[in-house]
């Protein structure tokens, strides 16, 4: 891990600063992951040089929001984000500090961090600084604040939620004083904004604890403050697959609500609408595979994704559904002559020519009657066929 091209990248920009006279270490998230020998997804620097003296000694450096004290400092192609070191001041909000205080000592910094494991620092050369004894807790699986739980819980409530996401992540379990403050803080989350929420449960989601991470997130009482009726305690949340997808997730929370409505799923937990399109679809197909196997609209209609998913999903949902292999649904799609309208070999402007007409509602409509037709193996996908067909058809109906 010493040799990945973005700790040697961090390794430079740590250098350069302290060559400017400057304090810096790596933080956060990369120190744990490091240190767990785990690879790291992003790494964090922090420094006593302010933003602006971190873009003076660096060519390439892209503004994070400078109040916050974030330049992103790209070396050898790789961004990686240096802060200032500082403290919060009031929290008057429960979501962000109203103002950060730049400080001169590390110390000062991790002191404000969320959890001891997260407060780890390291130096350019890998020595770990650790202030909290959050190496002994990471050692022992222990999930806990640094220093006075509400406080930390005062100053950003989405930390209650980090808590239990990382006991489904990492399989540790939280300190006791850390949960009964959870438990005496949980109402606050509705503070907290619902896209760092959903964000949270992704990452839960995706994590190999699942069922860890849904025990806490009843114990500590922060499920009964989620948006709507979050079924925590479904033991089938953990035959989803693992790691789990959060496509099935959501459309499986959907579905395990009295009346299932993913527009309005989507738009309590301001999910994108790319997102709230798949889970409709995801939804829809479970839904027609819980009372039927797949029709060759059914195939049609959904993509294979959507309809592998529905497939897996359906089996969670009802025990005793007769089974359709997924080999069968895929090979099944694959076979259909076509895969959408824009694959008929004819266009709108042929149709026309061929009645003499304008468009007009008709040509949808005789364009939808093709692609059914072409679906169903009534006419092959080909000009000649196409048009003596529908002229056929036209005019029998007369
Ligand atoms: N509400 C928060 C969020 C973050 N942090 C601190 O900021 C660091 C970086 O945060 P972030 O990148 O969001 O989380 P990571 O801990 O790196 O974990 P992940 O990337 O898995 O979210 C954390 O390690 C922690 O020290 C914090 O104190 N309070």
């Amino acid at each position: 891990m010493f040799t990945t091209e973005q700790w040697q990248a961090g390794k430079k920009i740590i250098e350069a600063l302290i060559q400017h006279g400057y304090e810096a270490v790596f933080v956060g998230g990369a120190v744990r992951d490091f240190v767990r020998h785990k690879v790291a997804n992003d790494i964090d620097i922090a420094t006593s040089a302010l933003p602006s003296e971190v873009k003076t000694i660096f060519n390439r450096t892209v503004d994070l929001g400078l109040a916050h004290g974030t330049v992103l400092v790209i070396e050898n192609h790789v961004p990686i984000e240096v802060t200032t070191f500082r403290t919060e001041g009031e929290y008057t909000d429960h979501r962000r500090p109203s103002d950060v205080k730049f400080v001169h000592s590390l110390e000062e910094d991790l002191k404000r961090r969320d959890f001891t494991m997260n407060a780890l620092a390291m130096t350019a050369d890998f020595q770990v600084v650790d202030l909290f004894d959050g190496q002994r807790d990471l050692h022992n699986g222990i999930i806990r604040t640094v220093g006075e739980p509400i406080e930390r819980f005062k100053e950003d409530a989405l930390r209650m939620l980090r808590a239990i996401r990382f006991t489904g992540q990492l399989g540790f379990s939280i300190d006791n004083a850390t949960l009964e403050a959870i438990k005496l803080c949980a109402n606050d989350l509705a503070y907290v904004s619902v896209e760092r929420v959903s964000a949270e449960l992704e990452k839960m989601w995706l994590s190999s604890n699942l069922d860890k991470g849904m025990t806490y997130l009843g114990q500590s009482h922060l499920a009964m403050h989620l948006p709507g009726d979050f079924p925590f305690e479904d033991a089938r949340w953990n035959q989803l697959g693992n790691p789990q997808n959060v496509l099935v997730c959501w459309a499986f929370l959907c579905l395990l609500q009295e009346k299932p409505n993913s527009s309005e799923l989507a738009s309590v937990f301001k999910l994108s609408n790319e997102l709230k399109l798949q889970i409709t679809h995801l939804v829809q197909a479970t839904q027609i595979r819980d009372e039927r196997l797949f029709t060759i609209d059914d195939l049609y209609r959904f993509e294979e994704n959507i309809l592998v998913q529905a497939e897996r999903l359906s089996r969670v949902l009802c025990n005793d559904i007769e089974q359709m292999p997924i080999e069968v649904i895929v090979q099944q799609k694959q076979a259909l002559p076509i895969q959408s309208i824009r694959e008929l070999v004819i266009s709108g402007q042929d149709v026309m020519e061929w009645f003499n007409k304008p468009g007009g509602p008709w040509l949808k409509e005789t364009l939808c009657r093709m692609e059914h037709a072409v679906l169903h193996q009534k006419v092959v996908n080909n000009a000649t066929k196409l048009k003596e067909w529908i002229m056929n058809e036209s005019n029998s109906e007369i």
